[in-house]
């Protein structure tokens, strides 16, 4: 991820004052809305269709989430709205309720566009779209490798009521007008700050929040755990005209950005035990599934032609794990259909991934009960996001944990994100679970 969030121009002393009483009131409204009923048939009456809301009964949802209780009323009425809530709080389906609200079943053109950072979640939303939708309307998903050329004729001779789209595929087939965004009714930007903050992807998103369509004639929801400077954000929204000037910040949870049913622990070790301790970790922990990240291969690494970070840890694992889970890969430089392959498989079985923090964002695997950190994520985002692929079941209060394998030296940086994230991590001795022998390092 490139620099701070968004790229450009946020001086943190420009001035705010005209918009502190608007946010105040803002803020208001959506404390105010949190008092409303107790099922999701309910909060989302005579806005959501009947067929809609059946399947999503069908496929579990029956209760609101507390930031679907908050936000869906002003969702649905066609509020612009920031979500900003913790991860695997159920923001998805917000949103996607709310696009299902806004457009018309019996139309042929593009009516809803959900902007996505990378081709999992890409895949992941359209899943949930395509559930929720049944047969009533054509979900497409236009994700960077796909079959975007095949797909350009699809999209003409029919297009379809929702596209799901990571930023590079959506503006290539705009610029190559396959389709028009002009009668789109819902914008979302899912894991905005992600994007905004990348710099292959940030003048794309510009265009298509400013260029392809205009804030006034369309819904704008941006959702994502993490928005940093949020009134910045808020105030540029409206200054640049990505949304409305009536836009809402939905903020669940202010003071408590990490989910409360997270166990947080690290283990110090050098970086020559690492691999061993993982293991005994392991073994002891006995995951029902896991997720193991490990830092991106540095660009001077890949030019000298060493192999991806994830191969030692995949390779050692598939040699020395003797448990019941399948050892996976996730790597950014995979091709397409071996992305698609690894995402499939994890859906499958149990499964231990090794993945880079592609699988961070979005990832929403609700078997996955344990994290580890084989490297230490660059930021407290980026460790909030990675811790936030456990306990991803919404009212279910099972322990998940998240184990962070450091040195000495990075003490220090671990402490700094639980002092900005507000949670605490418990150190795990290591002589607490020598089931290798140190000696032998
Ligand atoms: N009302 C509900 N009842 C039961 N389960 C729900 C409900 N809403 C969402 N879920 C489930 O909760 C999990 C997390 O939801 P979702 O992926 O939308 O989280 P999120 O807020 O987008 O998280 P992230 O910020 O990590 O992307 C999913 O498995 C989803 O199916």
């Amino acid at each position: 991820m490139a620099a701070a969030f968004p790229s450009t121009g946020y001086a943190p002393s420009a001035p705010l004052a005209p918009f502190t009483l608007h946010l105040r009131l803002l803020r208001l409204h959506t404390r105010r809305a949190a008092v409303v009923a107790a099922t999701l048939r309910e909060v989302c009456a005579g806005r959501v269709p009947d067929h809609v809301l059946h399947r999503a009964e069908e496929v579990g949802y029956v209760v609101p989430t507390e930031v679907q209780e908050q936000s869906l009323p002003l969702l649905l009425s066609g509020q612009d709205c920031i979500l900003h809530a913790q991860t695997g709080s159920g923001k998805t389906l917000a949103y996607l309720l709310s696009v299902f609200s806004a457009i018309d079943f019996t139309r042929s053109s593009v009516q809803a566009l959900v902007v996505v950072p990378t081709r999992e979640l890409g895949m992941q939303v359209t899943k949930v779209a395509r559930l929720l939708a049944a047969k009533s309307c054509t979900v497409m998903a236009l994700l960077d490798g796909g079959m975007l050329k095949r797909q350009r004729s699809w999209v003409k001779a029919e297009p379809p009521a929702v596209i799901v789209a990571t930023v590079a595929s959506l503006c290539q087939m705009v610029e190559r007008r396959a389709f028009s965004l002009q009668s789109m009714r819902v914008l979302v930007i899912d894991e905005v700050d992600f994007i905004f903050g990348s710099s292959k992807q940030v003048s794309s998103l510009r265009k298509i929040l400013t260029s392809y369509s205009a804030a006034a004639g369309r819904q704008t929801i941006f959702a994502s755990a993490s928005i940093p400077q949020h009134n910045r954000f808020l105030h540029d929204c409206i200054q640049h005209k990505w949304t409305k000037s009536d836009v809402v910040h939905v903020h669940v949870n202010p003071v408590q950005p990490m989910p409360s049913h997270l166990r947080h622990k690290y283990v110090i070790c050098t970086k020559k035990e690492r691999l061993h301790v993982l293991l005994s970790l392991l073994e002891r922990d006995e995951p029902k599934s896991g997720i193991i990240f490990v830092a991106e291969q540095s660009e001077r690494s890949k030019k000298a032609g060493n192999p991806p970070s994830t191969t030692a840890v995949v390779e050692f694992l598939r040699n020395a794990y003797k448990g019941s889970l399948d050892v996976l890969v996730l790597e950014e430089d995979m091709n397409f259909n071996a992305r698609a392959a690894s995402f499939s498989e994890v859906k499958e079985r149990g499964f231990l991934l090794v993945s880079t923090d592609i699988a961070s964002r979005g990832f929403d695997l609700p078997q996955t009960s344990h994290i580890y950190n084989f490297d230490l994520p660059k930021t407290a985002t980026d460790y909030l996001h990675r811790a936030g692929r456990t306990g991803r079941e919404p009212f279910s209060r099972s322990e998940c944990s998240v184990t962070t394998l450091i040195t000495e030296d990075e003490h220090f940086v671990l402490q700094r994100f639980q002092n900005e994230l507000k949670f605490h991590c418990e150190e795990q001795p290591l002589e607490s679970m020598f089931t290798f022998s140190r000696a032998g390092m």
